[in-house]
Protein backbone atom coordinates (compact mmCIF):
# COMPACT_ATOMS: atom_id res chain seq x y z
CA UNK A 1 0.00 0.00 0.00
CA UNK A 2 1.46 3.26 -0.81
CA UNK A 3 1.90 5.72 2.48
CA UNK A 4 -0.14 8.94 2.29
CA UNK A 5 2.62 11.30 4.03
CA UNK A 6 2.15 14.19 6.40
CA UNK A 7 4.02 17.20 4.30
CA UNK A 8 3.99 19.52 7.10
CA UNK A 9 7.32 19.96 7.59
CA UNK A 10 9.80 18.15 5.60
CA UNK A 11 13.64 18.29 6.89
CA UNK A 12 16.50 18.34 3.68
CA UNK A 13 19.31 17.34 5.26
CA UNK A 14 22.58 18.57 3.47
CA UNK A 15 26.44 16.86 4.68
CA UNK A 16 28.46 19.96 3.59
CA UNK A 17 30.43 21.13 6.36
CA UNK A 18 29.30 24.70 5.65
CA UNK A 19 25.77 24.05 6.44
CA UNK A 20 26.28 20.80 9.16
CA UNK A 21 29.91 21.41 10.87
CA UNK A 22 30.60 18.90 13.22
CA UNK A 23 27.73 18.01 14.23
CA UNK A 24 25.96 14.46 13.63
CA UNK A 25 23.45 14.78 11.15
CA UNK A 26 21.61 11.10 12.75
CA UNK A 27 21.20 12.92 15.83
CA UNK A 28 20.50 15.83 14.38
CA UNK A 29 17.39 14.21 12.19
CA UNK A 30 16.43 12.33 15.22
CA UNK A 31 15.69 15.20 17.71
CA UNK A 32 13.74 17.10 14.88
CA UNK A 33 11.45 14.20 14.46
CA UNK A 34 10.65 14.62 17.84
CA UNK A 35 10.41 18.45 17.23
CA UNK A 36 7.51 17.69 15.12
CA UNK A 37 9.57 16.71 11.67
CA UNK A 38 7.19 14.23 9.18
CA UNK A 39 9.09 13.30 6.36
CA UNK A 40 12.35 13.63 5.35
CA UNK A 41 14.98 13.66 2.12
CA UNK A 42 18.56 12.69 2.61
CA UNK A 43 20.32 15.00 0.11
CA UNK A 44 24.12 14.14 -0.32
CA UNK A 45 25.31 15.71 -3.17
CA UNK A 46 29.20 14.42 -2.72
CA UNK A 47 29.39 11.34 -0.54
CA UNK A 48 30.03 8.11 -3.12
CA UNK A 49 27.73 5.75 -3.40
CA UNK A 50 28.79 2.92 -0.72
CA UNK A 51 28.75 5.72 1.76
CA UNK A 52 25.24 7.34 0.72
CA UNK A 53 23.66 3.74 0.56
CA UNK A 54 25.39 3.20 4.81
CA UNK A 55 24.28 6.86 5.90
CA UNK A 56 20.51 6.14 4.33
CA UNK A 57 20.41 3.02 6.12
CA UNK A 58 20.94 4.23 9.11
CA UNK A 59 19.13 7.48 8.61
CA UNK A 60 15.90 5.27 7.44
CA UNK A 61 15.95 2.75 11.01
CA UNK A 62 15.35 6.18 12.76
CA UNK A 63 12.73 7.68 10.65
CA UNK A 64 11.43 4.21 10.24
CA UNK A 65 11.17 3.87 14.44
CA UNK A 66 8.62 6.79 13.99
CA UNK A 67 6.62 5.92 11.03
CA UNK A 68 8.24 8.66 8.83
CA UNK A 69 9.23 8.42 5.32
CA UNK A 70 12.73 8.58 4.28
CA UNK A 71 13.00 9.96 0.39
CA UNK A 72 16.45 9.83 -1.27
CA UNK A 73 17.77 13.07 -3.27
CA UNK A 74 18.33 11.94 -7.32
CA UNK A 75 20.24 8.31 -6.31
CA UNK A 76 17.08 6.23 -7.60
CA UNK A 77 19.59 3.21 -6.86
CA UNK A 78 20.34 4.11 -3.63
CA UNK A 79 16.53 4.41 -2.54
CA UNK A 80 16.09 0.72 -4.31
CA UNK A 81 19.51 -0.66 -2.80
CA UNK A 82 17.97 -0.16 0.75
CA UNK A 83 14.42 0.33 0.65
CA UNK A 84 13.84 3.91 0.97
CA UNK A 85 10.09 4.95 0.49
CA UNK A 86 10.92 6.97 -2.27
CA UNK A 87 12.58 9.64 -3.91
CA UNK A 88 13.23 13.48 -4.73
CA UNK A 89 14.10 14.63 -8.44
CA UNK A 90 15.45 17.69 -9.39
CA UNK A 91 14.28 19.02 -13.58
CA UNK A 92 18.20 17.40 -13.65
CA UNK A 93 17.34 14.64 -12.41
CA UNK A 94 16.80 11.30 -13.82
CA UNK A 95 12.68 11.29 -15.50
CA UNK A 96 9.83 10.77 -13.48
CA UNK A 97 8.94 7.61 -15.95
CA UNK A 98 12.07 6.22 -15.53
CA UNK A 99 12.32 6.44 -11.92
CA UNK A 100 8.65 5.32 -11.31
CA UNK A 101 9.11 2.10 -13.95
CA UNK A 102 12.42 1.33 -11.17
CA UNK A 103 10.52 2.24 -7.94
CA UNK A 104 7.43 1.15 -9.21
CA UNK A 105 3.66 2.48 -8.30
CA UNK A 106 4.09 2.62 -4.39
CA UNK A 107 7.28 4.59 -4.15
CA UNK A 108 7.38 8.11 -3.06
CA UNK A 109 7.93 10.30 -6.10
CA UNK A 110 8.69 13.72 -5.58
CA UNK A 111 9.59 16.52 -8.51
CA UNK A 112 10.92 19.79 -8.04
CA UNK A 113 9.60 22.24 -9.44
CA UNK A 114 10.07 26.33 -10.00
CA UNK A 115 7.44 27.24 -13.50
CA UNK A 116 3.97 26.33 -14.17
CA UNK A 117 5.40 24.18 -17.02
CA UNK A 118 7.63 21.95 -14.62
CA UNK A 119 4.66 22.00 -12.37
CA UNK A 120 2.28 20.69 -14.71
CA UNK A 121 4.40 17.62 -16.46
CA UNK A 122 5.56 16.27 -12.81
CA UNK A 123 1.80 16.88 -12.05
CA UNK A 124 1.01 14.99 -15.66
CA UNK A 125 3.55 12.54 -15.03
CA UNK A 126 2.47 10.98 -11.76
CA UNK A 127 4.20 13.11 -8.95
CA UNK A 128 3.21 12.25 -5.94
CA UNK A 129 4.44 16.05 -4.68
CA UNK A 130 5.86 18.53 -6.32
CA UNK A 131 8.45 20.82 -4.03
CA UNK A 132 7.85 24.16 -4.95
CA UNK A 133 10.84 26.76 -4.67
CA UNK A 134 13.04 28.40 -4.77
CA UNK A 135 10.37 31.01 -3.04
CA UNK A 136 13.40 33.21 -1.39
CA UNK A 137 16.84 33.40 -2.37
CA UNK A 138 18.57 31.44 -0.05
CA UNK A 139 22.65 30.33 0.75
CA UNK A 140 21.75 26.97 0.52
CA UNK A 141 21.58 26.68 -3.20
CA UNK A 142 23.44 29.32 -5.11
CA UNK A 143 22.89 28.53 -8.59
CA UNK A 144 18.73 29.07 -8.18
CA UNK A 145 16.58 31.24 -10.88
CA UNK A 146 14.99 34.39 -9.85
CA UNK A 147 13.32 33.97 -6.41
CA UNK A 148 9.62 32.77 -7.04
CA UNK A 149 8.04 34.40 -3.97
CA UNK A 150 4.48 33.87 -2.93
CA UNK A 151 3.02 35.47 -6.23
CA UNK A 152 4.67 32.71 -8.09
CA UNK A 153 3.95 30.05 -6.26
CA UNK A 154 0.29 31.39 -6.50
CA UNK A 155 0.52 31.27 -9.99
CA UNK A 156 1.79 27.77 -9.85
CA UNK A 157 -1.12 26.58 -7.40
CA UNK A 158 -3.48 28.35 -9.74
CA UNK A 159 -2.24 26.25 -12.87
CA UNK A 160 -2.44 22.75 -10.95
CA UNK A 161 -5.73 24.08 -9.03
CA UNK A 162 -8.38 22.56 -12.30
CA UNK A 163 -6.79 18.89 -13.60
CA UNK A 164 -4.68 18.40 -10.15
CA UNK A 165 -6.62 19.51 -7.36
CA UNK A 166 -5.24 17.29 -4.13
CA UNK A 167 -1.75 17.00 -5.70
CA UNK A 168 0.01 17.56 -2.41
CA UNK A 169 2.81 21.03 -2.50
CA UNK A 170 5.88 21.70 -0.63
CA UNK A 171 7.38 25.26 -0.34
CA UNK A 172 11.36 25.52 -0.38
CA UNK A 173 13.78 27.96 -0.05
CA UNK A 174 14.83 30.62 1.95
CA UNK A 175 12.13 30.11 4.48
CA UNK A 176 12.55 29.90 8.31
CA UNK A 177 10.40 30.85 11.70
CA UNK A 178 9.19 34.53 10.93
CA UNK A 179 8.31 34.13 7.04
CA UNK A 180 6.69 30.99 6.91
CA UNK A 181 3.18 32.22 8.22
CA UNK A 182 3.00 35.36 5.75
CA UNK A 183 4.90 33.42 3.09
CA UNK A 184 1.86 30.44 3.33
CA UNK A 185 -0.94 33.27 3.68
CA UNK A 186 0.34 35.03 0.83
CA UNK A 187 0.87 31.93 -1.52
CA UNK A 188 -1.97 30.16 -0.45
CA UNK A 189 -4.99 30.20 -2.83
CA UNK A 190 -8.75 30.24 -1.57
CA UNK A 191 -9.25 26.71 -2.72
CA UNK A 192 -5.57 25.03 -2.44
CA UNK A 193 -2.74 26.31 0.16
CA UNK A 194 0.36 24.37 0.32
CA UNK A 195 0.81 20.75 2.14
CA UNK A 196 3.90 21.84 4.00
CA UNK A 197 7.39 23.71 4.31
CA UNK A 198 11.14 22.37 3.61
CA UNK A 199 14.07 23.40 5.24
CA UNK A 200 17.70 22.91 4.98
CA UNK A 201 19.49 25.09 7.09
CA UNK A 202 16.72 26.35 9.39
CA UNK A 203 16.71 23.11 11.06
CA UNK A 204 20.10 21.51 10.38
CA UNK A 205 22.29 24.21 11.55
CA UNK A 206 20.36 25.13 14.83
CA UNK A 207 21.83 23.96 18.13
CA UNK A 208 18.22 22.84 19.38
CA UNK A 209 16.53 20.64 16.40
CA UNK A 210 13.83 19.79 18.78
CA UNK A 211 13.17 23.36 19.39
CA UNK A 212 13.45 24.71 16.66
CA UNK A 213 11.46 21.84 14.51
CA UNK A 214 8.50 22.47 16.99
CA UNK A 215 8.62 26.27 17.05
CA UNK A 216 8.74 25.59 12.80
CA UNK A 217 5.62 23.17 12.99
CA UNK A 218 4.11 25.90 15.12
CA UNK A 219 4.63 28.58 12.42
CA UNK A 220 3.53 26.16 9.97
CA UNK A 221 0.60 25.31 11.76
CA UNK A 222 -0.46 28.60 12.97
CA UNK A 223 -3.15 30.58 11.14
CA UNK A 224 -1.32 33.99 10.13
CA UNK A 225 -2.58 37.09 12.56
CA UNK A 226 -2.19 39.65 10.43
CA UNK A 227 -4.31 37.95 8.15
CA UNK A 228 -7.51 40.01 6.16
CA UNK A 229 -10.34 39.22 6.82
CA UNK A 230 -13.51 38.59 4.60
CA UNK A 231 -15.78 41.76 4.27
CA UNK A 232 -19.20 41.47 5.61
CA UNK A 233 -20.60 44.47 4.22
CA UNK A 234 -22.66 44.40 1.16
CA UNK A 235 -22.18 46.78 -1.67
CA UNK A 236 -23.77 50.25 -1.11
CA UNK A 237 -22.45 50.01 2.48
CA UNK A 238 -22.58 53.58 4.06
CA UNK A 239 -18.74 53.48 5.83
CA UNK A 240 -19.50 56.78 7.11
CA UNK A 241 -20.65 55.76 11.09
CA UNK A 242 -17.49 53.55 11.30
CA UNK A 243 -14.88 56.15 9.58
CA UNK A 244 -16.55 58.74 12.60
CA UNK A 245 -16.17 56.31 15.52
CA UNK A 246 -12.61 55.42 14.22
CA UNK A 247 -11.34 58.78 13.90
CA UNK A 248 -12.61 59.35 17.51
CA UNK A 249 -10.56 56.40 18.51
CA UNK A 250 -7.48 57.80 16.71
CA UNK A 251 -7.77 60.90 18.83
CA UNK A 252 -8.36 58.65 21.99
CA UNK A 253 -5.71 56.29 21.77
CA UNK A 254 -2.99 58.27 20.48
CA UNK A 255 -1.60 55.57 18.69
CA UNK A 256 2.19 55.16 18.50
CA UNK A 257 3.43 55.17 14.47
CA UNK A 258 7.38 54.13 13.38
CA UNK A 259 8.21 56.32 10.47
CA UNK A 260 10.61 55.72 8.28
CA UNK A 261 10.30 57.76 5.13
CA UNK A 262 12.12 60.65 3.05
CA UNK A 263 13.94 63.42 4.16
CA UNK A 264 11.96 65.80 1.83
CA UNK A 265 8.28 64.52 3.43
CA UNK A 266 9.56 63.58 7.04
CA UNK A 267 8.35 66.99 9.24
CA UNK A 268 5.28 67.47 7.51
CA UNK A 269 4.68 63.52 8.36
CA UNK A 270 5.72 63.97 11.36
CA UNK A 271 2.89 67.11 11.92
CA UNK A 272 -0.11 65.28 10.08
CA UNK A 273 0.44 62.50 12.52
CA UNK A 274 0.41 64.88 15.35
CA UNK A 275 -2.69 66.41 13.72
CA UNK A 276 -4.52 62.90 13.75
CA UNK A 277 -3.68 62.23 17.40
CA UNK A 278 -0.78 59.55 16.50
CA UNK A 279 2.12 60.03 18.37
CA UNK A 280 5.11 59.10 15.65
CA UNK A 281 8.81 58.87 16.10
CA UNK A 282 10.92 59.00 12.76
CA UNK A 283 13.90 56.48 13.08
CA UNK A 284 15.82 55.14 10.39
CA UNK A 285 18.10 53.36 12.87
CA UNK A 286 18.07 49.40 11.93
CA UNK A 287 18.30 48.89 15.94
CA UNK A 288 15.40 50.47 16.64
CA UNK A 289 12.90 48.54 14.89
CA UNK A 290 12.53 45.47 17.06
CA UNK A 291 12.54 47.74 20.72
CA UNK A 292 9.69 50.28 18.84
CA UNK A 293 7.44 47.30 17.18
CA UNK A 294 7.39 45.51 20.79
CA UNK A 295 6.65 48.81 22.22
CA UNK A 296 3.14 48.56 20.11
CA UNK A 297 4.04 50.88 17.24
CA UNK A 298 2.88 50.78 13.93
CA UNK A 299 5.36 51.14 10.98
CA UNK A 300 5.22 53.22 7.85
CA UNK A 301 7.72 52.76 4.92
CA UNK A 302 8.50 55.34 2.49
CA UNK A 303 11.11 55.05 0.03
CA UNK A 304 10.97 58.13 -0.95
CA UNK A 305 14.82 58.35 -0.64
CA UNK A 306 16.16 55.64 -0.16
CA UNK A 307 19.81 55.03 0.25
CA UNK A 308 22.02 51.70 0.14
CA UNK A 309 22.78 52.91 3.59
CA UNK A 310 19.61 53.43 4.42
CA UNK A 311 17.79 49.73 3.02
CA UNK A 312 19.42 47.64 5.95
CA UNK A 313 16.89 49.41 8.34
CA UNK A 314 13.86 49.30 6.60
CA UNK A 315 14.62 45.36 5.23
CA UNK A 316 15.01 44.91 9.06
CA UNK A 317 11.88 46.79 9.92
CA UNK A 318 9.66 44.95 7.58
CA UNK A 319 11.03 41.36 9.22
CA UNK A 320 10.97 42.33 12.27
CA UNK A 321 7.71 44.15 12.46
CA UNK A 322 5.95 41.25 10.15
CA UNK A 323 7.38 38.63 12.93
CA UNK A 324 5.93 40.67 15.76
CA UNK A 325 2.65 40.47 14.09
CA UNK A 326 2.60 44.15 13.61
CA UNK A 327 1.15 45.96 11.00
CA UNK A 328 2.86 47.92 8.52
CA UNK A 329 2.55 50.51 5.53
CA UNK A 330 4.38 50.51 2.49
CA UNK A 331 4.42 53.48 -0.12
CA UNK A 332 6.77 52.68 -2.79
CA UNK A 333 7.75 56.44 -3.89
CA UNK A 334 8.84 56.78 -7.14
CA UNK A 335 8.87 53.00 -7.76
CA UNK A 336 8.79 52.51 -11.74
CA UNK A 337 11.62 55.27 -12.06
CA UNK A 338 14.72 53.71 -11.35
CA UNK A 339 15.56 50.09 -11.01
CA UNK A 340 17.06 50.51 -7.86
CA UNK A 341 13.55 51.23 -6.60
CA UNK A 342 11.99 48.50 -8.27
CA UNK A 343 15.15 46.33 -6.17
CA UNK A 344 14.27 48.27 -2.84
CA UNK A 345 10.51 47.29 -2.94
CA UNK A 346 11.30 44.05 -4.25
CA UNK A 347 13.43 43.10 -1.51
CA UNK A 348 10.89 44.79 1.13
CA UNK A 349 8.48 42.73 -0.11
CA UNK A 350 10.13 39.36 0.54
CA UNK A 351 11.22 40.55 3.88
CA UNK A 352 8.22 41.57 5.72
CA UNK A 353 4.45 41.86 4.93
CA UNK A 354 2.24 44.94 4.42
CA UNK A 355 -1.22 45.21 5.43
CA UNK A 356 -1.54 48.08 3.11
CA UNK A 357 0.33 49.26 -0.08
CA UNK A 358 -0.21 53.02 -0.58
CA UNK A 359 1.05 54.87 -3.95
CA UNK A 360 0.09 56.68 -6.85
CA UNK A 361 -1.76 55.49 -10.45
CA UNK A 362 2.27 54.77 -12.03
CA UNK A 363 3.45 53.16 -8.68
CA UNK A 364 1.21 49.96 -8.13
CA UNK A 365 0.70 49.60 -11.77
CA UNK A 366 4.29 49.05 -11.83
CA UNK A 367 3.93 46.44 -9.22
CA UNK A 368 0.76 45.06 -11.01
CA UNK A 369 3.78 44.29 -13.72
CA UNK A 370 2.63 47.61 -15.80
CA UNK A 371 5.97 49.17 -17.99
CA UNK A 372 7.11 52.29 -15.79
CA UNK A 373 5.06 55.37 -16.47
CA UNK A 374 6.55 57.05 -13.69
CA UNK A 375 9.84 59.53 -14.61
CA UNK A 376 10.10 60.95 -10.81
CA UNK A 377 8.15 60.73 -7.89
CA UNK A 378 4.93 62.56 -8.98
CA UNK A 379 1.74 61.23 -9.79
CA UNK A 380 1.47 62.29 -13.72
CA UNK A 381 -1.67 61.88 -15.78
CA UNK A 382 -3.24 58.40 -17.03
CA UNK A 383 -5.37 57.55 -19.49
CA UNK A 384 -6.26 54.84 -17.49
CA UNK A 385 -10.51 54.28 -16.43
CA UNK A 386 -11.49 53.99 -13.48
CA UNK A 387 -12.48 49.86 -13.86
CA UNK A 388 -8.87 49.87 -15.19
CA UNK A 389 -7.28 51.37 -12.40
CA UNK A 390 -9.21 48.99 -10.00
CA UNK A 391 -8.55 45.96 -12.21
CA UNK A 392 -4.96 46.76 -11.76
CA UNK A 393 -4.72 47.86 -7.75
CA UNK A 394 -7.29 44.63 -7.08
CA UNK A 395 -4.28 42.53 -8.81
CA UNK A 396 -1.78 43.71 -6.53
CA UNK A 397 -3.94 43.08 -3.11
CA UNK A 398 -4.52 39.66 -4.38
CA UNK A 399 -1.10 38.79 -5.22
CA UNK A 400 0.08 40.60 -1.96
CA UNK A 401 -2.95 39.83 -0.16
CA UNK A 402 -3.11 43.44 1.41
CA UNK A 403 -5.48 46.13 0.98
CA UNK A 404 -4.16 48.94 -2.00
CA UNK A 405 -4.71 52.06 -2.02
CA UNK A 406 -4.14 53.65 -5.51
CA UNK A 407 -4.04 57.25 -4.88
CA UNK A 408 -5.37 60.45 -7.95
CA UNK A 409 -8.22 62.61 -8.44
CA UNK A 410 -10.09 59.40 -7.30
CA UNK A 411 -8.46 57.04 -5.39
CA UNK A 412 -9.06 53.28 -5.45
CA UNK A 413 -9.22 51.73 -2.33
CA UNK A 414 -9.33 47.37 -2.83
CA UNK A 415 -8.17 44.37 -0.83
CA UNK A 416 -8.70 42.24 -4.20
CA UNK A 417 -12.61 40.77 -3.43
CA UNK A 418 -13.73 44.52 -2.65
CA UNK A 419 -13.10 47.98 -4.13
CA UNK A 420 -14.07 51.30 -3.83
CA UNK A 421 -13.83 54.49 -5.79
CA UNK A 422 -13.66 57.25 -3.29
CA UNK A 423 -14.22 60.67 -5.00
CA UNK A 424 -12.50 63.66 -2.35
CA UNK A 425 -9.33 66.02 -2.60
CA UNK A 426 -8.86 69.27 -4.23
CA UNK A 427 -6.22 69.62 -7.06
CA UNK A 428 -4.28 71.41 -4.98
CA UNK A 429 -2.94 68.34 -2.81
CA UNK A 430 -1.20 67.49 -6.02
CA UNK A 431 0.95 71.01 -6.11
CA UNK A 432 2.37 70.46 -2.45
CA UNK A 433 5.45 67.91 -2.41
CA UNK A 434 4.59 64.85 0.64
CA UNK A 435 0.63 65.04 0.16
CA UNK A 436 0.93 61.46 -1.22
CA UNK A 437 3.40 60.55 1.84
CA UNK A 438 1.17 62.38 4.62
CA UNK A 439 -1.68 60.34 3.17
CA UNK A 440 0.52 56.93 3.74
CA UNK A 441 1.23 58.33 7.69
CA UNK A 442 -2.55 58.77 8.39
CA UNK A 443 -3.20 54.88 6.84
CA UNK A 444 -0.91 53.88 9.30
CA UNK A 445 -2.76 55.84 12.21
CA UNK A 446 -6.16 54.62 11.19
CA UNK A 447 -4.53 51.07 10.42
CA UNK A 448 -3.36 51.13 14.25
CA UNK A 449 -6.81 51.64 15.65
CA UNK A 450 -8.91 49.62 13.37
CA UNK A 451 -9.37 45.81 12.92
CA UNK A 452 -9.97 46.53 9.24
CA UNK A 453 -7.17 47.34 7.62
CA UNK A 454 -9.74 48.40 4.07
CA UNK A 455 -11.87 50.70 6.17
CA UNK A 456 -8.75 52.48 7.96
CA UNK A 457 -7.47 52.92 4.46
CA UNK A 458 -10.54 54.64 3.59
CA UNK A 459 -10.69 56.54 6.99
CA UNK A 460 -7.42 57.81 5.96
CA UNK A 461 -8.10 58.77 2.31
CA UNK A 462 -11.40 60.44 3.60
CA UNK A 463 -9.69 62.36 6.53
CA UNK A 464 -7.33 64.01 4.31
CA UNK A 465 -8.46 64.82 1.25
CA UNK A 466 -11.90 66.14 3.25
CA UNK A 467 -9.31 68.58 5.07
CA UNK A 468 -8.02 69.18 1.99
CA UNK A 469 -11.40 70.22 0.54
CA UNK A 470 -12.02 72.48 3.71
CA UNK A 471 -8.84 74.40 3.81
CA UNK A 472 -9.54 75.19 0.24
CA UNK A 473 -12.90 77.32 1.69
CA UNK A 474 -10.27 79.16 3.85
CA UNK A 475 -10.34 82.66 2.51
CA UNK A 476 -6.55 82.92 3.22
CA UNK A 477 -5.45 80.30 1.29
CA UNK A 478 -4.60 81.44 -1.90
CA UNK A 479 -1.61 78.79 -3.09
CA UNK A 480 0.33 75.74 -2.04
CA UNK A 481 2.32 77.98 0.76
CA UNK A 482 -0.85 78.75 2.64
CA UNK A 483 -2.70 75.72 2.17
CA UNK A 484 -0.14 73.26 3.98
CA UNK A 485 -0.76 75.04 7.31
CA UNK A 486 -4.45 75.41 6.73
CA UNK A 487 -4.28 71.88 5.54
CA UNK A 488 -3.35 70.76 9.03
CA UNK A 489 -5.27 72.57 10.96
CA UNK A 490 -8.08 71.48 8.90
CA UNK A 491 -7.41 68.05 9.87
CA UNK A 492 -8.61 68.17 13.84
CA UNK A 493 -11.86 69.02 12.29
CA UNK A 494 -12.94 67.48 8.89
CA UNK A 495 -14.73 65.15 11.07
CA UNK A 496 -17.17 67.94 12.45
CA UNK A 497 -17.30 70.05 9.64
CA UNK A 498 -17.37 68.32 6.33
CA UNK A 499 -19.80 66.43 5.22
CA UNK A 500 -18.52 63.07 3.95
CA UNK A 501 -21.57 61.60 2.56
CA UNK A 502 -21.72 60.35 -0.85
CA UNK A 503 -18.47 60.13 -1.45
CA UNK A 504 -17.73 56.66 -1.89
CA UNK A 505 -18.49 54.26 -4.35
CA UNK A 506 -18.43 50.75 -4.46
CA UNK A 507 -17.02 49.15 -7.88
CA UNK A 508 -18.10 46.02 -8.87
CA UNK A 509 -14.80 43.65 -9.84
CA UNK A 510 -17.06 40.49 -11.01
CA UNK A 511 -18.13 42.91 -13.56
CA UNK A 512 -14.70 44.21 -14.56
N1 LIG B 1 -6.67 66.29 -8.84
C1 LIG B 1 -6.88 65.84 -7.60
N2 LIG B 1 -8.08 66.03 -7.04
C2 LIG B 1 -8.31 65.57 -5.81
N3 LIG B 1 -7.41 64.93 -5.05
C3 LIG B 1 -6.20 64.72 -5.55
C4 LIG B 1 -5.86 65.13 -6.85
N4 LIG B 1 -4.58 64.77 -7.09
C5 LIG B 1 -4.14 64.14 -5.98
N5 LIG B 1 -5.11 64.09 -5.05
C6 LIG B 1 -4.97 63.49 -3.71
O1 LIG B 1 -3.69 63.85 -3.23
C7 LIG B 1 -3.14 62.80 -2.42
C8 LIG B 1 -1.78 62.38 -2.97
O2 LIG B 1 -2.01 61.71 -4.19
P1 LIG B 1 -0.94 61.64 -5.34
O3 LIG B 1 -1.51 60.63 -6.31
O4 LIG B 1 -0.61 63.00 -5.81
O5 LIG B 1 0.26 60.98 -4.53
P2 LIG B 1 1.83 61.02 -4.68
O6 LIG B 1 2.21 61.16 -6.11
O7 LIG B 1 2.32 59.83 -3.95
O8 LIG B 1 2.17 62.33 -3.86
P3 LIG B 1 3.58 62.86 -3.27
O9 LIG B 1 4.67 62.21 -4.06
O10 LIG B 1 3.53 64.33 -3.44
O11 LIG B 1 3.62 62.48 -1.85
C9 LIG B 1 -4.17 61.70 -2.42
O12 LIG B 1 -4.95 61.79 -1.27
C10 LIG B 1 -4.99 61.98 -3.68
O13 LIG B 1 -6.28 61.50 -3.59
C1 LIG C 1 10.22 65.10 -4.09
C2 LIG C 1 10.57 63.81 -3.47
N1 LIG C 1 11.69 63.15 -3.86
C3 LIG C 1 11.85 62.01 -3.20
S1 LIG C 1 10.65 61.71 -2.06
C4 LIG C 1 9.86 63.15 -2.44
C5 LIG C 1 8.64 63.57 -1.73
C6 LIG C 1 7.38 63.35 -2.45
O1 LIG C 1 7.14 62.05 -2.78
Amino acid sequence: MKPKPDYTLYLVTDSTPAILGDRNLKTIVAEAMFGGVSIVQYRDKTSDTGALIRTARELHAITKSKGVPLLINDRVDVALAMGAEGVHIGQDDMDLPTARRLLGPDAIIGVSASTVAEALTAAEQGADYLGIGTVYATATKTNTKTPLRPSGVRAILSALSAAHPSLPTVLIGGLNEANIPRTLYQSSLPTHSPSGIALVSAILTSSTPYATASALRTAITTPFPLALSQTDKPLGYSYDHEIVTLFGTLQQNSPFLHILTNTVASPLSASVALALGASPIMSQHEAESAPLAAAGATLLLNIGTLTPATLPAYLTAAATYTSANRRMVLDPVGLGATPARAAAVAAILAAGYPSVIKGNEAEIAFLAGAPSAQRGVDAGTSERSLSEKARIAAKVADEQRCVVVMTGPDDVITDGTRSVALRAGHAMLGRITGSGCALGVAVAAFLAVSEDPFLAAIAACLVLEGAAELAMTANHVSGPGTFVPEWIDCLGRVIMQWDMSGRIDDIDLEGL
